[in-house]
């Protein structure tokens, strides 16, 4: 659907500084899935999903949708092409004197719609996004996950291919996110839409994304399903951004009193993350059954698409080469785990 090569933009600061906001993209977005792109602050997502529509011209690469080349587009052919891509944004760009059903009309307007076809059609995406109630309301009456769907009415209106979120869930609460991801994910099973999402929370990846690409300073660091991704991270970056979204981040009490080497009598401290069938078993009492004793320090178990995802920290304290044994077992089962030091096991108890 999405075919990215080469792609640079550099910005020049008024200090005469240069950033290379994307320095070298190559991406392939599969058509009908839904991939998030994450990363820290200053990453590159917004120029990279601005890139993708070209509201911002690369410097260098190409941008190929649906197996056109809008890089070299005119200005009006780009126009039109964009028709096939629709967006939506954190804070939702509604026209605060246009109505519900006016704001979605919009887009069809300005496509050329003949009059007579833009009411049903209006009627119709409102149904879809359930917001039929709503059309003669005026956007300063509605709540953002209202205003959302509203965002999202007006992006499907000309039948896009492509869907762009930026941060579209970014302002608004848990349970709203939750309902305005799902009616994403709904939009792309039933319409078979593509969507491409950036976003700075492993929660919206986990809960909604089927792909996930990792950028950090204009780069692409790691990419993949987002289940092995969560799963087995291999970058640093990638890692640090699941400590808080899978409940491992070690507790500070713990990680001061952190020793490089085993002590007698004290405990190995492990973070393991599993998917599927292996976090779904009894991994603790194969650990027992193995004459390991394992506390549990800190975890979660959530959903991953329709799969259990568990990351957990915990203490182990037993024999050492049973210890290892164990790891190697569970490793060699799919466990990812990281043996994080050893402890005295007073420091495990004070909790
Ligand atoms: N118009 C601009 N002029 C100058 N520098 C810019 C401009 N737009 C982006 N940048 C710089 O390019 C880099 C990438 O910015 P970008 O907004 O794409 O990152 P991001 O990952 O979306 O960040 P955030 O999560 O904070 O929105 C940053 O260093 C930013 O300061």
């Amino acid at each position: 659907m999405v075919r990215l090569a080469g792609i640079t933009k550099i910005f020049h600061g008024k200090d005469g500084q240069t950033v290379a906001a994307l320095a070298g993209i190559d991406l392939n977005i599969l058509r009908g899935g839904i991939t998030a792109i994450v990363g820290p602050s200053g990453a590159g997502k917004s120029s990279l999903l601005r890139a993708v529509n070209v509201l911002e011209r690369p410097d260098t690469g190409t941008v190929n949708v649906g197996g056109r080349d809008l890089t070299s587009l005119d200005d009006e052919s780009l126009r039109r092409a964009r028709q096939s891509i629709g967006m939506i944004f954190q804070h939702f760009n509604l026209l605060a004197n246009r109505t519900v059903a006016g704001n979605v009309a919009l887009s069809l307007e300005l496509a050329g719609w003949p009059t007579a076809k833009i009411g049903p059609r209006v009627a119709e995406l409102l149904n879809l996004v359930g917001l039929t109630d709503k059309a003669t309301h005026y956007p300063a009456a509605l709540s953002g996950g209202q205003k959302q769907r509203v965002g999202i009415a007006r992006a499907l209106a000309p039948n896009p291919q492509l869907l762009l979120c930026d941060e579209a869930t970014s302002a608004l609460d848990p349970e709203t996110t939750r309902q305005i991801l799902a009616l994403i994910r709904k939009i792309n099973r039933e319409l078979g839409l593509t969507v491409l999402l950036i976003t700075h929370e492993m929660a919206v990846v986990r809960e909604v994304a089927d792909q996930v690409v990792v950028l950090e300073a204009g780069r692409i660091i790691e990419q993949g399903p987002v289940a092995q991704v969560f799963a087995h991270p291999q970058h640093q970056t990638t890692r640090c951004f699941l400590l808080g979204e899978t409940g491992t981040e070690l507790p500070p009490a713990l990680a001061a009193r952190l020793l490089t080497t085993p002590i007698a009598d004290g405990a190995t401290l492990i973070r393991l993350h599993a998917v599927g069938e292996l976090a779904a078993s009894p991994l603790l009492s194969d650990l027992g059954a193995a004459g390991i004793a394992a506390r549990l320090i800190a975890g979660r178990v959530q959903p991953l698409g329709d799969r259990p995802f568990a990351g957990l920290i915990a203490a182990l304290t037993g024999n050492v080469g049973a210890i290892d044994n164990a790891i190697h077992q569970l490793r060699a089962r799919g466990a990812e785990i990281e043996v994080l030091g050893h402890v005295a096991t007073d420091a495990v108890t004070a909790g």
